[in-house]
């Protein structure tokens, strides 16, 4: 079973068998993963499954069958679910915001449906507001934003609280090149926090992710740290970087015998 951490660290996300699909199609196959704290990558090609993952580690949508386990509650019904997504930041590639919200009532309404209590709800509201650099838009309308701000915004509702499990889908896109180096140094700021991270984008792996999962048709095809997957590249897999060429090793069966 993948897992990233030594065995003196709980892990924060047990699966185990997990089958997912829709319609009449699976698209998990049977998927075992332990996640403990640190980032990890997702990386894979469209349709690979890696948003349905996350929407299952989010607990928006049930298992078919295998289990599910975050910060030590197994997910069996509504009422665990709604338990354990008071431990889970969730940011889905398209989020949904009333237009006429400002940042701040955004955030702190994101913080009340995670149950962060109403005491502390004000103080991590701005902090997560400050720690994605939108501390002077915090009373702009969520419809006056940028692209790249309303990521940002989206990214604060899913820190607020500080939640054990931050699950994000595509996060840097629309940021520009110093939002995004920004996004990673708030990534490493984030101690004792399960953080999965899905991404088109090689280079933010190699950054920030200490394992990366290459997935392929609901399957992984690789579990280990972004070095490792850089150092099976074979010498004439397509690629600018060494971790491209271990990624396109990987997704097109070509590794090198060990
Ligand atoms: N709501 C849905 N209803 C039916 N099929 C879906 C739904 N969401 C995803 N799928 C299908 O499930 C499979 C996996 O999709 P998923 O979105 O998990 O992949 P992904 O790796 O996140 O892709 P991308 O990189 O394009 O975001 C695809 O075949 C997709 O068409």
């Amino acid at each position: 079973m993948p897992s990233g951490f030594g065995d003196e660290v709980d892990a924060i996300v047990r699966v185990s068998g997990l089958v997912q699909g829709y319609g009449r199609a699976n698209v998990l196959a049977g998927v075992d993963l332990e996640i403990g704290p640190g980032v990890l990558g997702l990386l894979g090609p469209n349709g690979a499954g890696k948003t349905t993952l996350l929407r299952t580690l989010a607990t928006t949508t049930p298992p078919r069958s295998g289990t599910v386990e975050i910060c030590g509650t197994r997910v069996a019904s509504e009422r665990t679910a709604r338990k354990a997504r008071r431990g889970i930041g969730y940011l889905p590639q398209e989020f949904g915001y009333l237009p006429a919200f400002t940042v701040y009532d955004f955030v702190r309404y994101c913080s009340w449906l995670r149950g962060v209590p109403g005491r502390r709800a004000h103080e991590a509201t701005v902090n997560a507001i400050a720690a994605v650099g939108l501390a002077s838009r915090q009373k702009a309308k969520m419809k006056a934003l940028s692209g790249g701000m309303l990521r940002r915004a989206g990214i604060a509702s899913a820190i607020v609280g500080s939640p054990n499990l931050l699950l994000l889908d595509e996060p840097t896109v629309g940021l520009d090149p110093a939002q995004r180096l920004e996004f990673r140094g708030l990534l490493r700021s984030l101690e004792n926090t399960a953080i999965v991270l899905s991404t088109h984008l090689v280079e933010d792996v190699a950054a920030i992710c200490d394992n990366v999962i290459v997935m392929s048709e609901g399957r992984f095809l690789y579990y280990g740290p972004p070095r490792e997957l850089a150092g099976i590249a074979s010498a004439d897999a397509p690629g600018d970087s060494p971790l491209e060429k271990g990624y396109m090793t990987v997704l097109t069966g070509n590794e090198v015998p060990a």
